[in-house]
């Protein structure tokens, strides 16, 4: 269905879970979020149901994503409870990756297409001070059990922050010369706990992009990655993968904007950066019939607002990332 602003809405990032067995510094405090009462999340079967309601807008495309989905027992079922909703063409994870060498072949057996992992760093040691306590070499297991499982692409979410990871931008990128991996460098969102960050740890994706073509070349520009996101893809001279771009901040992608999200604890988001949502789950529990979801699906593609103003209005209030998904 199309928004108010000529966007044609068919993907849902579902936040299947707010909790995660990370604690990333810039997406969540030290002590974790305070935890949701379990039967404040949607359950498997109620978020099958809303996608099912979803389809009927035209809802075709599905991430799971959350806090850490790989930690919510079920996520299988309901993997392969999506893949049977004949409408739903692409069934894909963003997941930080510790649990997938031992997840992949079943995540792709239920029906995963794809997954997208999040590495901000190649430093063993640094990787645990950004991570508050991951194991780096767990995480590259997990990418190379996603790459030998087939599930295709494989893409790496780089959040780069300047003092943080700057250093490294050069020899994330240059992976993509030797493996068919896709490499996101992603703009400091001020969400989460990077909220109230100082601006000078944002980097912009035109700096990322000078750094690299200054140091390793020519990027030429690459159209048929599979993805629904705000990604632009470019490749190295030879390189087996390609490095993408998500100018969060910086760039107007939401003019291209083409989905929603849902909560972990069933709210319908019409935008990530705008605090309006529309509640699924009372509805939802007190017996509603799909076609009342589907009237709540209009009404969220109807108030998405046309877009956000962080590159100008850089301090926004508190978000809870995880919950929402990113
Ligand atoms: N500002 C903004 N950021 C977004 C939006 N959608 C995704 N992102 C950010 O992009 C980064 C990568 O998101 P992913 O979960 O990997 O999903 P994706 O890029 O949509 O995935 P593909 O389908 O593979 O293109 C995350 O940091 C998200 O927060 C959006 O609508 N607005
Ligand atoms: C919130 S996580 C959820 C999925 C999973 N736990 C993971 O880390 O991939 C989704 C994505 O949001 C990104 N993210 C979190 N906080 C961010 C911020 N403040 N700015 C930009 N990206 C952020 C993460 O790096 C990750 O790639
Ligand atoms: S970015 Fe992902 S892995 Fe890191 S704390 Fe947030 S939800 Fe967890
Ligand atoms: S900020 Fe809002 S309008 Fe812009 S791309 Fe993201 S969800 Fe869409």
């Amino acid at each position: 269905m199309q928004d108010r602003f000529q966007r044609q809405i068919q993907y849902l990032r579902i936040s299947v879970t707010d909790r995660c067995n990370l604690r990333c510094v810039y997406c969540m405090p030290a002590e974790g979020v305070r935890s949701i009462p379990h039967n404040e999340i949607l359950t498997m079967e109620e978020i099958a149901a809303i996608v099912e309601a979803g389809v009927q807008v035209g809802i075709k495309k599905v991430r799971l994503t959350g806090g850490e989905p790989l930690v919510r027992r079920g996520i299988l079922d309901l993997v392969k409870n999506l893949s049977r909703i004949p409408e739903i063409d692409d069934i894909a994870i963003t997941t930080n990756g510790i649990l997938l060498a031992e997840m992949a072949a079943d995540l792709k057996a239920a029906g995963v297409n794809r997954v997208n992992i999040s590495l901000d760093t190649l430093r063993a040691g640094r990787f645990k001070r950004i991570t508050r306590g991951g194991c780096l070499d767990t995480v590259r297991r997990g990418i190379n059990a996603a790459l030998e499982t087939g599930l295709n692409p494989v893409k790496i979410n780089t959040v780069a922050i300047r003092g943080f990871n700057d250093d490294e931008l050069l020899s994330l990128a240059r992976l993509t010369l030797d493996h068919p991996l896709h490499i996101r460098f992603i703009e400091l969102m001020p969400i989460g706990t990077a909220d109230g960050w100082d601006r000078a740890r944002f980097i912009s994706s035109a700096e990322v992009r000078e750094l690299i073509t200054g140091a390793l070349g020519t990027l030429e520009d690459v159209k048929n990655v599979r993805g629904n996101g705000p990604a632009r893809y470019s490749r190295l001279p030879g390189g087996r993968g390609t490095i993408g771009f998500i100018s969060a901040v910086s760039n107007h992608f939401c003019t291209r904007c083409n989905r929603l999200r849902l909560t972990a604890t069933g709210q319908l988001r019409p935008c990530l950066f705008n605090h309006r949502e529309m509640d699924l789950k009372e509805p939802l529990r007190a017996g509603a019939g799909r076609e009342e979801l589907v009237r709540v699906f209009h009404e969220a593609i109807l108030s998405k607002p046309n877009g956000h103003d962080l590159a100008v209005n850089w301090q926004e209030d508190d978000r809870i990332m995880s919950q929402i998904g990113g």
